[in-house]
């Protein structure tokens, strides 16, 4: 056992979604409503400006802020982990040691972005975030998004420093994830990214996953994880196939992102339209909104009953 506990990361994690207003600020109280919801629907922890939190669409006082209103509302009975990736190191370093001033549990971060950077460059880039708290540090590697692409030999590298706690894999390679479990030995996790493939990340040695589409349907998620616990493997594939009939039906509105804000709010949870270059449903795509509400909401009283 190494000096972090890390049952606190195993399962479904949400990917939190960017609050805004009708303005585009961030909308404090509608962070607070939807960290609640998910504590309310049993979700173990939240990652907090990732991808799907656009925190890279955001300026480093607006993460704070989002960070802050997650931890008065949640902290504490759930998991957060917070993103603190930003194209500088001085900026991401900042937001590393604010996460662990208002009590994260832990802190990740995607490679800066942009400049084609060498392995030597990333690494220093993580390490001086790793070296600034004392928090666990958990890789963020995204290579379809990011350009940079992590090798198992760095992944071990790193893997040796005691605050570097795992890796969320988001490669859609369930074989890459295997070898990353492998490379990490058995004090270090493995966190599955691509939704789709949730209960094929398990299979190969996966801790659990964290994901921007549970966050429209952790009832969905929580289910699979529960059939996978119980090693029930015809029933956690059907549950994967309902999921993915979603997702492919979110991955065709403008953005992803966009579909899952327009879900959630035929679920009473407004939290405004994604921030542009990211776009935002249409009143063109409000009847298929619809539809895969009625569809999903269907799903989630199964996965109940
Ligand atoms: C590329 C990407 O954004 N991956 C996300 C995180 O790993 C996933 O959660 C996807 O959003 C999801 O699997 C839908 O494709
Ligand atoms: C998808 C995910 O994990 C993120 O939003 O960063």
């Amino acid at each position: 056992m190494g000096k972090h506990d890390l049952d606190k990361f195993r399962g479904v994690i949400v990917a939190f979604y960017g609050c805004y207003d009708n303005k585009g600020d961030i909308n404090p109280t509608a962070v607070r409503e939807l960290a609640r919801f998910y504590k309310n629907a049993g979700v173990k922890g939240l990652y907090v400006g990732g991808s799907s939190g656009e925190g890279m669409l955001q300026s480093a006082a607006e993460r704070k802020l989002v960070l802050e209103a997650v931890m008065q509302e949640v902290g504490g009975d759930m998991t957060i982990i917070a993103h603190v990736g930003a194209p500088s190191t001085r900026e991401s370093v900042e937001l590393a040691i604010h996460a662990e001033s208002v009590g994260a549990d832990a802190v990740s971060a995607v490679p800066s972005i942009y400049y084609r950077l060498s392995p030597d460059s990333v690494e220093r880039h993580w390490r001086a975030m790793i070296d600034s708290t004392s928090l666990p540090f958990i890789i963020y590697h995204i290579p379809q998004l990011t350009g940079f692409h992590l090798s198992t030999d760095m992944l071990k590298k790193l893997a040796a420093h005691e605050n570097v706690i795992g890796v969320k894999i988001s490669s859609e390679s369930t074989y890459e994830l295997q070898q990353f479990k492998e490379a990490g030995g058995s004090d270090f996790l493995v966190l599955n990214g691509p939704d789709e493939q949730y209960l094929a990340g398990r299979s190969v040695g996966a801790d659990g996953g964290i994901g921007g589409t549970y966050g429209v349907m952790p009832e969905l998620f929580l289910k699979l994880e529960q059939c996978i616990r119980d090693h029930s493997f015809e029933e956690a594939r059907q549950w994967q196939y309902k999921i993915n009939e979603v997702i492919t039906a979110l991955l065709k509105f403008p953005s992803l992102y966009g579909g899952c804000k327009a879900l959630l709010k035929l679920r009473g949870l407004e939290i405004g339209e994604p921030r542009l270059p990211l776009l935002p449903v249409t009143e063109q795509n409000q009847d298929a909104v619809n539809a895969l509400h009625e569809k999903l909401m269907g799903y989630i009283a199964q996965a109940q009953a």
